[in-house]
């Protein structure tokens, strides 16, 4: 049967992140996906222009449409913006029978805008964080939730230790922000003890609007398919290098990736993630 997926999150009238890229994704990973809009942002390649999020009831009432209805696979979260928000969605899901659930804690767009107030920062480690099957922090996200500066991959160990003892199951860390490095290193961590390290060769490119909602949405996907948390990670760091590696060039800014490169791909075997310490 098919499997459903649910976005929780902003859309993003580019079309390269948000509910935009989430869907795509979940298309492409053959489910059937559902969306909970959060906000809307007036954005392009090249920045976001406004934001106005969503009244909260209209937020819930969306989300309970989507739970009554559906049997839901996996969901995740992405742009929540504020803590009444984060509060509410926190409170709906917890209501309804568990699902895995994928939170991606959407914080600053590629051109420098909030798309999360400060003081909604207490409201996700307290309320949502603790609800997590995974967590997908970029490092200057993993910086802000954690306080703990981070360099070097020692200091992504540390702090992915600190994240679990908030209480999500696991933690993906993404090293996409770790430019003066030759390789994309993503740090897995879960609260079982597994731990490994996945590495693809960074792709010089500006193209990347977007990365961080793709491999999200493309780790939903596999979770709502029955995948482990670490087969579904997997999955998704090789879904994310094809899509930035066969960008689309579009826009004049930060363009989107090509959510549809690995099924262009077709059977083609997947040399270009390297796993270190998966057992
Ligand atoms: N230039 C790049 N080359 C290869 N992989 C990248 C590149 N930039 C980001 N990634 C990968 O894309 C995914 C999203 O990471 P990141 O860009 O850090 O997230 P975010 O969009 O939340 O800031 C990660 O798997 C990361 O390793
Ligand atoms: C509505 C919305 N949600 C999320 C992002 C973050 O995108 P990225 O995946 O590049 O971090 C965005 N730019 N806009």
């Amino acid at each position: 049967m098919t499997s459903v997926t649910l976005t929780i999150a902003g859309s993003d009238s580019g079309g390269g992140a948000g509910i935009q890229a989430d869907l795509k994704t979940f298309q492409e990973l053959d489910t059937f996906g559902t969306s909970v809009l959060t906000a809307v942002t007036a954005q392009n390649t090249e920045g976001v222009h406004a934001v106005q999020p969503i009244q909260t009831d209209i937020v819930i009432a969306q989300l309970e449409a989507v739970l009554d209805d559906f049997t839901i696979g996996a969901a995740k979260t992405g742009m929540l913006f504020s803590s009444e928000i984060i509060e509410a969605v926190a409170e709906t899901i917890r209501r309804y029978p568990a699902f895995p659930l994928v939170i991606d804690p959407v914080m600053i767009a590629k051109g420098g805008s909030s798309l999360l107030q400060q003081s909604a920062i207490d409201a996700l480690k307290t309320h949502l964080i603790p609800l997590a099957t995974l967590l997908t922090p970029n490092l200057p996200e993993a910086e802000v939730l954690t306080g703990v500066s981070i360099k070097t991959l020692a200091d992504m160990e540390f702090a992915a230790q600190h994240l679990l003892k908030m209480g999500c199951k696991a933690v993906v860390m993404k090293g996409g922000h770790r430019e003066e490095a030759s390789f994309a290193e993503d740090l897995f961590m879960s609260a079982e003890g597994d731990s490994f390290l996945m590495k693809s060769k960074r792709i010089e490119t500006k193209d990347t609007h977007g990365t961080g909602c793709t491999f999200a949405a493309a780790i939903t996907a596999e979770l709502s398919k029955g995948q482990t948390i670490a087969d579904a990670v997997i999955t998704a760091k090789h879904f994310i290098q094809a899509a930035i590696e066969d960008g689309l060039n579009l826009g004049n800014g930060h363009g989107p990736t090509n959510h549809a490169a690995l099924r262009n791909r077709g059977s083609a075997e997947r040399k270009d993630v390297e796993l270190n310490g998966k057992r």
